[in-house]
């Protein structure tokens, strides 16, 4: 059986078998185009064969076999590929079990293969180019894209796969050729409905959930332990935050701009508890809570992390970032040297503020120390910061508030939260119970007190100073702020003098009452109805002192006139006559 002559090889350029020379003497096989005869075609009469080799894969002249992957593999393992006139690189096979009688071997063109990856919702999908005849066949209507496809098998049993029994790897085609050629047998079946012609592929599991604070600072495939800890890196909690500048100063501590190792940016806020005495702490442990409680307000700066650092004695909270605060907000826009009053920035901001304020009243916290700093814009949208001495009130809508020494201006704090309560306190718990008492001063505060301070802010957007501003020694202005005999003043011209409307003046003047109890709150401040937020709105008439002087000019005339004093009916429709025709005149372009 064995000879020492070199096996012929086939040449699939033209589709003749031709004899190729070998480099090295080859042991003479049972090739299976030696059953085929030579060159002179394929015999109808040939043994059937189960399957066969095409040459010697292990002649080391011969390039190797196409690699496919393993998809392809089993796509092509699976269908069947029928060829149209391919005469190039052929497949020789037989399939027995499409015929018990041998007729003529499948001469099936090998397939050039376009497998697309399309990513789909975690899974990959393979599609397969079809030729530009196939897309002609199906109108886009009748897409079978997602039909399994039908291609002549090039497949027998006993061997693995018609990519093993490819003997020669393609050579690159044409355009035209390298098209993988595919055929469906089946009858074209129009598209299933969407929900009926998904993949029935399991979904993939869902991402294992993080914290608020790992997904705002998560860092693609990086591991934060192993940051390089530079000298103006923080640290919170075992992640690393470089330092990029200083946003503020309190009482308290530094704010600085951090940046997380994803880049994105963070306020943090340093504070030293070695200078801190009970009550402070007492406060920080409050403002955690509460910006914990508020987590999800947004309206509140979110907190994502602290930590006590015991070794520095220091507390960090790392929050949401604010662009710049209200105070250097106003001090830019409102500097009474080079601006005038602007209504539209006042009203703009003044809702703003409003909107704040509302969201922790309506969980019950008051802030207690509402001041322009204690706004941040945070894109363009004002959230509160600093809840120190905040406290959730309970149902009698005050709560004890403790105030330390560290408190900064009384400038925007309201007669109340300025009024010692200790000697109440002290009169009603008793002596014994005095050395219980807290230190420090306790204020009973409430919604109102707030209120208050947003008319001094208010009033510092109008005037350029907070009521009592002006009023150099603290001592005396807090006596001042407190004492209902000191009236405060409400100018008929602001910043730049330009006039104050009479809506705004309304609402300073309905925020700065002394009597708690007699101040708006703040969803009547945000009222539709608001004269200052809504000038346009209801039925009020703007008229101005020229016409109201013709209105006087046509009463006066009246009573010239020789027809005697009107009677209580005529003068009763004076006001709705004259409302109805100073409107009318108004609402002509
Ligand atoms: N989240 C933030 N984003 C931007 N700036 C901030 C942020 N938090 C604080 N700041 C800036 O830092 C300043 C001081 O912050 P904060 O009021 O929290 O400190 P504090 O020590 O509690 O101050 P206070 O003495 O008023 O109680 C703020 O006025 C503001 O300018």
């Amino acid at each position: 059986m064995a000879t020492a002559s070199p096996t012929p090889l086939p040449s699939y350029g033209n589709g003749r078998i031709t004899r190729q020379p070998s480099m090295r003497p080859m042991v003479r096989r049972d090739s299976p185009l030696s059953a085929l005869g030579h060159s002179s075609g394929f015999s109808a009469n040939a043994k059937p064969l189960q399957s066969f080799d095409v040459g010697d894969s292990s002649d080391d002249e011969r390039p190797q076999p196409m690699k496919l992957s393993a998809y392809t593999e089993a796509l092509l393992a699976q269908n069947e590929v029928k060829s149209p006139d391919r005469p190039k690189k052929l497949v020789i096979s037989r399939n027995p079990s499409a015929s018990n009688t041998p007729k003529h071997d499948t001469i099936t063109p090998a397939p050039s293969i376009r497998v697309k990856r399309v990513p789909l919702r975690g899974a990959p999908m393979r599609r397969i180019k079809r030729t530009p005849q196939g897309d002609e066949d199906h109108p886009p209507s009748q897409d079978q894209e997602n039909l399994p496809m039908s291609v002549s098998k090039v497949h027998s049993p006993g061997k693995p796969s018609l990519v093993e029994s490819i003997s020669k790897p393609l050579k690159p085609q044409s355009a035209k050729d390298s098209m993988i050629q595919i055929h469906r047998e089946d009858k074209l079946v129009p598209l299933q409905p969407m929900s009926t012609n998904t993949p029935h592929r399991p979904a993939p599991p869902p991402p294992p959930k993080m914290s608020i604070l790992e997904t705002a600072t998560v860092a693609a495939g990086a591991s934060t332990t192993k940051t390089k800890r530079r000298k103006n890196t923080f640290v919170v909690n075992g992640k690393a935050y470089t330092q990029l500048g200083k946003l503020g100063r309190g009482g308290s501590g530094d704010v600085y701009r951090v940046m997380a190792e994803n880049c994105r940016m963070f306020a943090l806020k340093r504070v030293k508890l070695a200078d801190a005495d009970e009550s402070a702490v007492r406060g920080y442990k409050g403002e955690i809570d509460l910006l914990r409680k508020l987590e999800n307000v947004s309206r509140v700066v979110r907190l994502y992390d602290w930590e006590i650092d015991e070794k520095k004695d220091c507390l960090s909270f790392l929050m949401e970032m604010g662009d710049a605060d209200l105070d250097r907000i106003l001090k830019t826009r409102q500097d009474p040297e080079t601006h005038a009053l602007d209504i539209p920035f006042i009203r703009f901001y003044w809702k703003e503020i409003l909107e704040c304020v509302l969201a922790i009243h309506e969980h019950n916290i008051v802030h207690s120390d509402l001041k322009p700093a204690n706004f941040v814009s945070v894109q363009g949208t004002l959230k509160l910061i600093d809840f120190g001495i905040a406290d959730a009130i309970q149902i009698d809508q005050t709560v004890n508030v403790h105030r330390d020494s560290h408190v900064g201006t009384p400038n925007y704090m309201s007669p109340e939260s300025l009024s010692d309560t200790n000697v109440h306190a002290r009169r009603t718990s008793g002596p014994s119970s005095s050395s219980s008492a807290p230190e420090g001063k306790i204020m009973k505060l409430g919604k109102p007190s707030d209120v208050w301070s947003l008319g001094c802010i208010l009033y510092r957007m109008v005037y350029g100073k907070p009521p009592f501003a002006h009023i150099p020694n603290q001592i005396h202005r807090v006596m001042a702020i407190i004492n209902p005999a000191v009236a405060i003043a409400y100018p008929d011209h602001g910043i730049g003098g330009v006039r104050v409307p009479w809506g705004l003046k309304r609402t300073l003047r309905a925020c700065l009452n002394r009597n708690s109890a007699l101040r708006p709150t703040i969803p009547q401040l945000l009222a539709s109805d608001d004269p200052f937020l809504y000038p346009d709105a209801g039925d009020d008439l703007v008229i101005s002192q020229e016409l109201l002087g013709q209105v006087i000019q046509r009463v006066a005339e009246r009573f010239r006139e020789d027809r005697g004093m009107p009677d209580e009916e005529e003068i009763a429709a004076y006001a709705g006559n004259f409302y109805g025709r100073i409107r009318e005149l108004l609402e002509r372009p």
